[in-house]
């Protein structure tokens, strides 16, 4: 299996950057092709405009998706872009390891996504959800939060954690083809104690070994 991990976290020694070491580790174990993509260590630059062609369809008014569709005609999408988007066509599992914040993507993958994910290339006519450009891929949410479980559960003071999660998982991965697997979920890891976290490192290591015969989740169409 090929196997795309993002990582969207400032500090290498954060939980994040322990999750995706673990994930580097195990799955590379296992047999698996990994390519990685660390934003900030690639200071990739979150920031949509026409940074991300090298063509111009339009030189007077900047159209987004035009610019994306004549890029994907024409060869045309930048050096870093063109790169991302070659991993996830690449990949048969895509990981995203992120922290949660403000009950989102951080910007610097949030961007990355807004850069990506292009028009032509990615997604475009009827070529979305079933019929998605990603379809036959796989992808996995891998993210921490600072609350904790307590308070995503529906009813809890945050609300339910998998309508945060759904315009990602739905908006984002199943919109583009993907199937999508059971986000894994580490609530507060800075409120446990450190043997409480090798424990959750060691769980995802776990479901990781046998990741390649996971079934995808129902995320909603509601
Ligand atoms: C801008 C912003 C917005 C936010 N919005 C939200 C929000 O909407 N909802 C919410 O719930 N939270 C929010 N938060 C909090 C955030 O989600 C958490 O701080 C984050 O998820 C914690 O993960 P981390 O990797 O940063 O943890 P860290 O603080 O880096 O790590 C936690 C602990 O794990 C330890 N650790 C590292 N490696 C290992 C290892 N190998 N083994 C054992 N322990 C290890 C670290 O030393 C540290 O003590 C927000 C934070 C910011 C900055």
């Amino acid at each position: 299996m090929k196997v795309f991990i993002v990582l969207a976290h400032p500090e290498h020694q954060s939980f994040n950057g322990a999750m995706f070491r673990t994930a580097v580790d195990v799955l590379g174990a296992a047999g698996h092709e990994i390519k990685t993509s660390d934003l900030y260590a690639l200071r990739f630059d979150p920031v949509s405009s026409r940074t991300n062609f090298l063509t111009v369809k339009d030189p007077d008014y900047y159209k987004q998706q035009t610019e994306e569709l004549y890029a994907s005609e024409s060869y045309g999408f930048a050096d870093e872009i063109e790169r991302e988007i070659q991993n996830i066509e690449w990949c048969d599992l895509m990981i995203w390891q992120f922290p949660l914040w403000w009950f989102g993507l951080p910007g610097i993958l949030k961007g990355w996504v807004d850069r990506v994910f292009a028009m032509g290339r990615t997604y475009g006519g009827d070529r979305i959800y079933a019929n998605g450009v990603f379809r036959g891929k796989r992808a996995m949410l891998s993210l921490t939060t600072g609350g904790p479980a307590a308070a995503y559960e529906k009813g809890g003071f945050n609300g339910d954690l998998t309508a945060i999660l759904r315009p990602i998982q739905r908006g984002i991965l199943q919109f583009t083809g993907f199937d999508v697997l059971a986000p894994q979920i580490v609530y507060g890891p800075v409120r446990l104690s450190r043997p409480a976290r090798t424990q959750l490192l060691e769980a995802y290591a776990a479901r990781l070994q046998a990741v390649t015969s996971e079934q995808p989740i129902d995320v909603g169409s509601y």
